[in-house]
C-alpha cells in the first residue's frame, strides 16, 4: 500500500461520489460495485489526481506539439531526426543494466486484462506476459475495474477462475510469465472518472491505480526487488517519454521506493518516434528495459504521417511486412540503438494464431510464424511477441536455438551495420499492388472489430488473425487514403479507382457477407450496423479522425445515473 505522506490532510477529506468515497474534486461516473470500490479507494484517488495535476499540462501542451507536427507533415515536411539532439544520438551513455528478474524475455505472451486469459498467459510458459489496457482492450468501465481487479489478484497470487460451462478452475501454476502491464496512450481520456471537472487521462488512471495496490507486492513475489515493469504505446516524441520518467518517479517517491524501480519498454509504434529511439531512451534511461518494434500500429502511423502525401501511397495491407525495406531498416536501427544503450531490442506480433479445424492451415499459419521469429532473432532481436499460448513451444524454440542458454542478444549483436540507415531507409514507401479484395477485406475486418470492440471485445480472431485496434487501424486508414487520392486497383488488371460509390456497393456487399458468415441472429443482436456507420463515416471523411477508438469512445461511455455522455 502507499503513504499518504505526500499529500495534505485536506486534500483527503472525504466527499461522496455516487457510492464512492472519493477524496475533493474527484467525481466517479462509473457504475458502483463494491469490489470496484476497493480498487477506487480514497487514497489510490488521491494517487491517480495527484498524477492529473502534476502532469496535465505537460501531457497537453505534449498533445499541442501533436497536432503542431501533423500540420507541418500536412504540409509536406517529412519526420526526421532532430539536429537539437544530436549530441544525444553521438555520445557514448548506457541506461541502467537490466533487472535479472527480465534478463530473459526471449518469448512474451500479450492480451487484455481479462480474468481467464490473464490466468492462461501467466502460465503460458512465456517469459512475460503483457497484461493490456490498450490495442487488445476495449476500454469500458467493467472491463478496466475488473481488470484492476484481475491484476491486483494476479500479483496477490490469488487469482482463480471457474467455467462453469466447462466445469474447470483456472489457477497459477507455480512457475509463471513475469508480468508487464501497458496503460493507455496519452490520447485518451477516462470519462468515468473526472478531476477537478474534467475527464481523467487514461493512462493515469490505468497506470496509478495498479501501481498504487501492486508495487510492493509485486516487488516481493515478482520483480526479485524490482518494478513493477511496464510497456508504454503509441508515443511520438521524447518529450512523452519524458513525462512519463517524471511520473514513475512521483511514483516510487509516494511509495518510498529505489529511483529506477519502476522499468519500461517503450513501444515504438509511430513513424516519428523511429526518430527519436535514442532520445527516448535517454528520458528514460534510468527506467528503461528497452524499445519494442509495435510494427502493427507502425503502420498505421506510416498511413497517418503521410496522408497528404499522395506520393507514399500504401498497396494491400497483406503486402505490407517485415521484409518491406523500411520495416527492416526500422527493426534494424531499434537493435542497433537498444543495444548500444545496454537495453533489450523486442520484436513485434506476428498476427497468425492457430487454426484448430485444419492441420494443413495450422502447419502454414505455424510456418509463417517461425520465419517471422527466425528473422527477428537472426537480426538481433532478444525476444518477441506472441498472441496465443498455441504458438509459445514455435517461438521459443527458434529463440532459444539461436540464443542458447544467453538470456538475450544484448552484447552478441551489436548491429553496428545499422548505424548507416538513414532518413530514405526509415521513409521509403512500400512496394505492392493495390486489389479490390484489398479494400473489401478492410472494410469486412474494420467493421467487425469495431463491432467486437464497441461490445466490450478488444480483441479478435477474424479470418485466422488476431485482429486488434492496431490492425483495425491499418484498415481503416488505408481505406480513407485509397479514397481521399481516388487510387487505382493496379493489382486487378480493370482499371477501376476507389470512389465513394464503389466504396459504398463494398461497404454493402460486405456487411451481407458478414450477416452470413455471423448468422442473422448474432448480426441482429450485435452493433455491426452502428460499427459500419461509424467505419464508413471514418473511412469518408474530409480529415482523417485521429484514432478509431476516440469516436467510438463516446458509444461505450455510461455515466451513472444513466445517461450517454459526449466528450
Ligand atoms: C498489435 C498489438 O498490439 S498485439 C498485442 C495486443 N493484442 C493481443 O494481445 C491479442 C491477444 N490474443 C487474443 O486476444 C486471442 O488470442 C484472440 C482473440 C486473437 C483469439 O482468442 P480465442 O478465439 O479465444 O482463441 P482460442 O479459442 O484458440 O483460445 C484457446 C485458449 O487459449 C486462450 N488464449 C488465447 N489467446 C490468449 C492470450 N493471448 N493469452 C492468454 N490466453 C489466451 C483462450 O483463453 C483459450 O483458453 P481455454 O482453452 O482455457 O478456454
Ligand atoms: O502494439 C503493438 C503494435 O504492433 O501496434
Ligand atoms: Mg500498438
Amino acid at each position: 500500500m502507499g503513504s499518504l505522506g505526500m499529500y495534505s490532510e485536506s486534500a483527503v477529506r472525504k466527499k461522496s461520489s455516487r457510492g464512492y468515497d472519493v477524496p475533493e474534486g474527484v467525481d466517479i461516473r462509473g457504475r458502483y460495485d463494491e469490489e470496484f470500490a476497493r480498487i477506487l479507494s480514497k487514497e489510490a484517488l488521491l494517487f491517480v489526481a495527484d498524477l492529473q495535476r502534476t502532469f496535465r499540462n505537460h501531457i497537453r501542451y505534449s498533445m499541442e506539439c501533436r497536432r503542431e507536427a501533423k500540420r507541418r507533415y500536412n504540409e509536406g515536411a517529412v519526420p526526421g531526426f532532430d539536429p537539437a539532439t544530436k549530441y544525444i544520438r553521438e555520445s557514448e551513455w548506457t541506461c541502467a543494466p537490466v533487472p535479472p528478474a527480465v534478463a530473459d524475455r526471449r518469448v512474451e505472451i500479450t492480451g487484455p486484462v481479462e480474468r481467464k486469459m490473464i490466468i492462461n498467459a501467466l502460465n503460458s510458459g512465456a517469459k512475460v506476459f503483457m497484461a493490456d489496457f490498450e490495442d487488445a482492450l476495449s476500454p469500458n468501465w467493467e472491463n478496466l475495474m475488473r481488470g484492476q481487479i484481475n491484476l491486483k489478484d494476479a500479483v496477490d497470487g490469488t487469482i482463480s477462475f471457474h467455467d462453469k460451462a466447462r466445469n474447470k478452475v483456472y489457477k497459477l501454476n507455480d512457475q509463471t510469465a513475469k508480468l508487464f502491464v501497458r496503460p493507455r496512450g496519452w490520447h485518451l481520456p477516462e470519462a468515468h472518472i473526472f478531476i477537478d471537472g474534467e475527464p481523467a487521462t487514461g493512462c493515469l488512471v490505468d497506470f496509478g491505480l495498479y501501481f498504487f495496490h501492486n508495487h510492493a507486492n509485486f516487488r516481493r513475489s515478482q520483480g526479485q526487488g524490482s518494478g513493477p515493469f511496464f510497456y508504454l504505446p503509441k508515443m511520438e516524441h521524447s518529450r512523452e517519454a519524458k513525462i512519463w520518467n517524471s511520473v514513475f518517479e512521483r511514483a516510487e517517491k509516494m511509495a518510498g521506493i529505489e529511483r529506477g524501480s519502476i522499468r519500461a519498454t517503450v513501444l515504438i509504434e509511430t513513424l516519428p518516434a523511429v526518430f527519436q529511439m535514442d532520445e527516448i531512451l535517454y528520458e528514460l534511461r534510468d527506467h528503461s528495459v528497452g524499445l519494442n518494434c509495435g510494427r502493427w500500429d507502425y503502420i498505421f502511423s506510416y498511413v497517418k504521417t503521410f496522408q497528404a502525401h499522395p506520393d507514399r501511397l500504401l498497396p494491400d495491407r497483406v503486402q505490407v511486412g517485415m521484409a518491406q525495406h523500411f520495416m527492416r531498416s526500422y527493426s534494424d536501427l531499434l537493435i542497433r540503438t537498444c543495444h548500444r544503450r545496454g537495453v533489450h531490442a523486442m520484436g513485434g506480433m506476428a498476427a497468425q494464431i492457430p487454426i484448430r479445424d485444419d492441420p494443413k492451415a495450422n502447419e502454414m499459419a505455424l510456418e509463417l510464424v517461425r520465419k517471422d521469429k527466425l528473422r527477428e532473432a537472426k537480426a538481433g532481436h532478444d525476444g518477441t511477441w506472441a498472441a496465443h499460448p498455441g504458438l509459445i513451444p514455435a517461438c521459443m524454440e527458434v529463440f532459444t536455438n539461436n540464443m542458447g542458454n544467453a538470456p538475450n542478444q544484448i552484447r552478441s549483436a551489436r548491429r553496428d551495420d545499422a548505424a548507416n540507415l538513414t532518413a530514405d531507409d526509415l521513409l521509403q514507401q512500400p512496394r505492392g499492388v493495390r486489389t479490390l479484395e484489398g479494400l473489401r477485406l478492410n472494410t469486412r475486418v474494420g467493421i467487425q472489430y469495431l463491432a467486437a470492440w464497441l461490445t466490450g471485445t478488444g480483441s479478435v480472431p477474424l479470418y485466422n488473425l488476431m485482429e486488434d485496434a492496431a490492425t483495425a487501424e491499418i484498415s481503416r486508414v488505408q481505406n480513407w487514403q485509397w479514397l481521399k487520392y481516388g487510387v487505382e486497383l493496379d493489382g486487378d488488371g480493370l482499371g477501376v479507382s476507389v470512389n465513394k460509390e464503389l466504396f459504398g456497393r463494398v461497404v454493402e456487399e460486405e456487411m451481407e457477407r458478414i450477416e452470413r458468415e455471423v448468422g442473422k441472429e448474432k448480426f441482429r443482436k450485435g452493433m455491426y450496423k452502428e460499427a459500419c456507420k461509424m467505419f464508413t463515416r471514418q473511412c469518408t471523411a474530409p480529415t482523417l479522425d485521429d484514432f478509431l477508438t476516440l469516436d467510438a469512445y463516446n458509444h461505450i461511455v455510461i455515466h451513472h445515473p444513466r445517461e450517454l455522455s459526449r466528450l
